[in-house]
C-alpha cells in the first residue's frame, strides 16, 4: 500500500523558508577541507551539524580521527548520529560530507561564494549548496518535518557525515571498517545523497561511481626561485621539465597516453551496450552544464561511456607556479604538478599506480634533465558498481515517481565517493545513491547552486524514500 505522505509533504512546504535558512547558515561556514587555514571552519561545520542533530533529538557522537598524515593538522571529526532505535523498524544508514571545494569570489563567482544567494529564478548560489550541504541537511530537514507534523518516523536513521570527502576521505575508511559491525551493525541498507541528475528534468538513481587516484609530480633543481634574466639559459628549469611530463599524459581527445591503463579496463558486455540509448540525456544538456560546445564526442552514447565506464585523466594545476595576472619574470625553484585518474572496473589501485609511476619516470628520464623528480599518489579511491535489483532501489524508485511524477533513470556517475565501496564491504548491505541536485548545479565550479525546487522536493524525496523503505518487501 502506498504510504500517506500528504501531511509530510505539506509540512516540508510550510517549513521551506526555515530549511533555506538552515542551508544559509551551513554555506556561511567555509569548510574547505583542502586548505589548512580553513581547518577550524571544517571543524566548526561538524559541530554545527552535531548541534542541529542534537536539537532534533538524535543521539550524536563526534568521532575524532587524529592527525592528518604528512601534515601538522588534525582531521575534522566524523559526525555519527542515530535517530530512533525501534527494533520493529528497518534501519537506514545515510552518509554525506560537510566539507566543500575551495572558492574565492575572484575565481569568477557572480556572488560571494560563502553567502547563500537566492535568485528570483530559484537558483540558490553558494559553495556546498549542492555538494553536499543541501543533501546532508535534507536528512535533518526530513526529520524535522516529521516531528513538526507529528508523523511517526518510518525507520531508524543512522547518519555518518564526514569533513574530508573532497580530500579523498582521509581517515574515514578505518572508522567505517571498525564500526561496520558495531555502530552500523543494524543497518539494513545504505543511502548516499551526493551526486546529481544527468540533466535538469529527469531524476536518477545511481548504482556506480568511478574511483579517483590523485597524483603529485615534484620537480626541483635550483636552491631558490631565480631571476630569468640572470639565470635563464644557464639553469635547467623545473617548470620546463614538469610541463613536458604533464603534456605526455593525455591527448586533446582525452586519450590516456600511459601504457598499460587501457588493458585494465573491463570489456563491454552486450547487456551494457544496450543500456545507454534509454537514458534521458542529450548533448544539448551537456552543452548547457559545460557552458560551451567543446565536447570530445558528438554523440550521447560515446559521451556517457566516456563518463561512466572508461577512465579519464585530468591535469589540475601546478603548485609553486606563477599564476597571478601580470608578468613576473621568475624561474620557480620547485613545482608540483597535480593530476588525477578516474578509474573504472577492473582497474586496481596498485596496478594503476605502477603504470603511472613507470610512465612519469620514463618521461622524465627521456628529458635528460639534471633536476630531481618525484611522483607519488596523494590519495586513491576505488570505483564502485552495485546491483540496482534490490528493495533499496525499488523504494527509491517509488519515492521518485511519487515526488517527481516520473520514473527515474538508473545511472552510473563519473565522479567519485571514495567510501561508497567501504560502506558496502563493511556492512555487507546494498548501497544506493539518491541525488538531489541537477546537472547544471556546477559542483566544484564557480557559481555552484542548488535549485530551490530540487532542495524542497529533494527533502520530500528523502522522507518519501524512508517511508517506501519501511513498506518494501525484502527481495
Ligand atoms: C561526487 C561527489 N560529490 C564528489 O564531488 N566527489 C569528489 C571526491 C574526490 C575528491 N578526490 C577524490 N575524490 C570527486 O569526485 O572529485
Ligand atoms: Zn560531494
Ligand atoms: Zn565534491
Amino acid at each position: 500500500m502506498a504510504p500517506n505522505l500528504d501531511s509530510y509533504f505539506s509540512q516540508v512546504d510550510n517549513l521551506s523558508d526555515h530549511f533555506i535558512e538552515r542551508l544559509r547558515q551551513a554555506v556561511a561556514i567555509p569548510s574547505v577541507s583542502s586548505e589548512a587555514a580553513r581547518r577550524p571552519d571544517v571543524v566548526r561545520m561538524g559541530h554545527f551539524l552535531a548541534d542541529e542533530l542534537t536539537k532534533l533529538g538524535a543521539s550524536v557522537e563526534l568521532r575524532e580521527l587524529g592527525p592528518q598524515p604528512g601534515t601538522d593538522l588534525t582531521l575534522p571529526p566524523v559526525v555519527l548520529a542515530r535517530y530512533g532505535s525501534d527494533e520493529s523498524k528497518r534501519t537506514i544508514l545515510v552518509y554525506g560530507h560537510y566539507d566543500v571545494q575551495p572558492a574565492e569570489k575572484s575565481d569568477g563567482w557572480e556572488t560571494e561564494p560563502f553567502e547563500l544567494t537566492v535568485k528570483e529564478d530559484g537558483r540558490m548560489l553558494g559553495r556546498g549548496s549542492t555538494d553536499d550541504k543541501g543533501p546532508v541537511l535534507g536528512w535533518l530537514n526530513a526529520i524535522e518535518a516529521h516531528k513538526v507534523a507529528g508523523i511517526d518516523f518510518p525507520v531508524n536513521l543512522l547518519m555518518c557525515f564526514e569533513g574530508m570527502e573532497e580530500y579523498g576521505s582521509e581517515g574515514l575508511e578505518d572508522l567505517i571498517n571498525l564500526e561496520g559491525k558495531k555502530y552500523f551493525a543494524d543497518a539494513d541498507a545504505v543511502c548516499i545523497s551526493d551526486n546529481y541528475w544527468l540533466g535538469t528534468e529527469r531524476p536518477c538513481l545511481t548504482y556506480g561511481l568511478r574511483g579517483c587516484n590523485y597524483y603529485s609530480v615534484e620537480v626541483s633543481g635550483p636552491g631558490a626561485d631565480l631571476h630569468s634574466g640572470v639565470f635563464g639559459g644557464t639553469a635547467q628549469e623545473p617548470m620546463t621539465d614538469l610541463v613536458r611530463i604533464l603534456g605526455s599524459l593525455v591527448d586533446t581527445d582525452g586519450k590516456i597516453q600511459i601504457a598499460g591503463i587501457s588493458d585494465q579496463v573491463a570489456p563491454i558486455t552486450a547487456e551494457e551496450d544496450g543500456l545507454y540509448d534509454g537514458i534521458a540525456f542529450t548533448m544539448e544538456t551537456l552543452h548547457e552544464s559545460l557552458g560551451s560546445k567543446t565536447t570530445i564526442f558528438e554523440d550521447k552514447k560515446s559521451t556517457l561511456m566516456a563518463r561512466w565506464r572508461y577512465p579519464s585523466l585530468s591535469v589540475h594545476g601546478i603548485e609553486g607556479a606563477f599564476s597571478a595576472p601580470g608578468a613576473k619574470t621568475v624561474i620557480p625553484a620547485k613545482v608540483i604538478g597535480k593530476f588525477s585518474i578516474r578509474t573504472v572496473p577492473n582497474m586496481e589501485v596498485d596496478q594503476t599506480n605502477a603504470v603511472v609511476y613507470k610512465h612519469v619516470e620514463e618521461a622524465f628520464k627521456k628529458l635528460g634533465s639534471k633536476n630531481t623528480m618525484k611522483v607519488y599518489a596523494q590519495h586513491t579511491g576505488k570505483w564502485w558498481v552495485a546491483s540496482p535489483n534490490h528493495w533499496n532501489f525499488s523504494a527509491a524508485a517509488k519515492a521518485t515517481e511519487r515526488v517527481w511524477g516520473v520514473k527515474p533513470d538508473f545511472t552510473r556517475e563519473g565522479g567519485s565517493i571514495p567510501v561508497t565501496i567501504t560502506f558496502e564491504e563493511a556492512t555487507g548491505k546494498n548501497v544506493l545513491l539518491l541525488p538531489m541536485g541537477s546537472s547544471t548545479d556546477g559542483a566544484h565550479s564557480i557559481n555552484e547552486k542548488l535549485d530551490k525546487r530540487n532542495y524542497i522536493e529533494g527533502i520530500k524525496l528523502l522522507g518519501a524514500y524512508l517511508h517506501y523503505v519501511a513498506e518494501e518487501a525484502i527481495v
